[in-house]
């Protein structure tokens, strides 16, 4: 497995793995845990190569964000990522990415308006102008994202299908569902920052969501099981509720009932400065 960290590097090593199979392409931004894993290995069933990029995106970190926090373990990444069978690593820098001049922009309008996009202004903009720029770096047949940024997932396929891309195109953009930990906390690189007490609080985000599913899906008016929720958040430690709310699972129109069609509730919250997220499915009425 190789680690390559200059662009002109990087275009002979992938078409070298071209030239015996299919690749796929696992986003991160490093500090990798078991839902990362996850990815690798759904990637690995798909293409016959493994492309994972670790590159901690500035441009999808607000002013006041985690950006020079954000972990960063490179060796042990690369321990991981070999016992799993990844062909390459894609690290570049952020000049690397970034040079002078750069003044490019693709924002996907509409799926980008609620949500993590309300409360962090600019971020799928950062996070779809990497994504495509990955895309056109590696040229794979597939990339594979976790359902844990579930708006990021949809606005990773509309991008693709708004602007034709082929490779890869859209249905070769493949979910995974999430990885959780034993009471159902997601599992995040910013798990790290939580404190021992903290990591008690956060451990409820998953029961609490799935008490308000109950309730919506027993047929509970849902801007009721939605206060309710985000107030038993607040009870159980949560500093604050960014949002909490029933979602369509592929357009993201905010919902005020079910209506027949797969929902989703969406929830991202904050202990401390620690912001978590985490969604779900809601059976359709
Ligand atoms: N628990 C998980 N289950 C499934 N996929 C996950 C999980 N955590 C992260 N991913 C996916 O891994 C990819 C890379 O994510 P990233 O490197 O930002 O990790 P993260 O743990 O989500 O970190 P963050 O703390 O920034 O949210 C994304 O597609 C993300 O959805
Ligand atoms: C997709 C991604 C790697 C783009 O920086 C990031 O948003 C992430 O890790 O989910
Ligand atoms: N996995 C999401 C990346 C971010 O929060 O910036």
């Amino acid at each position: 497995m190789q680690t390559i960290n200059r662009l002109n590097t990087l275009k002979q090593a992938v078409e070298d793995l071209r030239q015996s199979g299919t690749v796929a392409l696992v986003p991160t931004m490093g500090a990798l845990h078991a839902g990362h894993v996850a990815l690798v290995r759904r990637a690995r069933e798909l293409a016959d190569h493994v492309v994972v990029s670790i590159f901690v995106n500035p441009t999808q970190f607000g002013p006041n964000e985690d950006l020079a926090r954000y972990p960063r373990d490179l060796a042990a990444d690369q321990a991981l990522l070999a016992a799993e069978g990844a062909a390459l690593i894609w690290a570049p820098d952020a000049a690397e990415m970034y040079p002078a001049g750069f003044a490019t922009s693709v924002a996907v309008e509409v799926l980008s308006a609620n949500y993590c996009g309300a409360v962090r202004p600019g971020h799928f903009a950062g996070v779809a102008t990497v994504v495509l720029k990955l895309f056109n770096q590696v040229r794979p047949n597939f990339a594979v994202f976790g359902e844990k940024d579930w708006q990021q997932l949809a606005v990773i396929r509309r991008m693709v299908q708004d602007l034709n891309l082929t490779l890869p195109c859209v249905e070769n953009i493949v979910g995974v569902p999430i990885v959780r930990e034993e009471d159902g906390l997601a599992l995040s690189s910013r798990n790290a920052y939580l404190s021992a007490a903290d990591r008690r609080v956060a451990g409820q985000l998953n029961a609490l969501m799935r008490r308000a599913i109950a309730q919506i899906e027993t047929g509970d008016e849902v801007r009721a099981a939605l206060t309710d929720l985000e107030n038993a958040l607040l009870a159980a430690g949560f500093a604050s509720v960014d949002y909490a709310a029933l979602a369509d699972a592929e357009s993201l129109a905010p919902l005020g009932a079910l209506t027949g069609s797969p929902a989703r509730l969406l929830v991202a919250a904050r202990i401390g400065t620690t912001r978590l997220i985490d969604n779900m499915p809601v059976a359709a009425g």
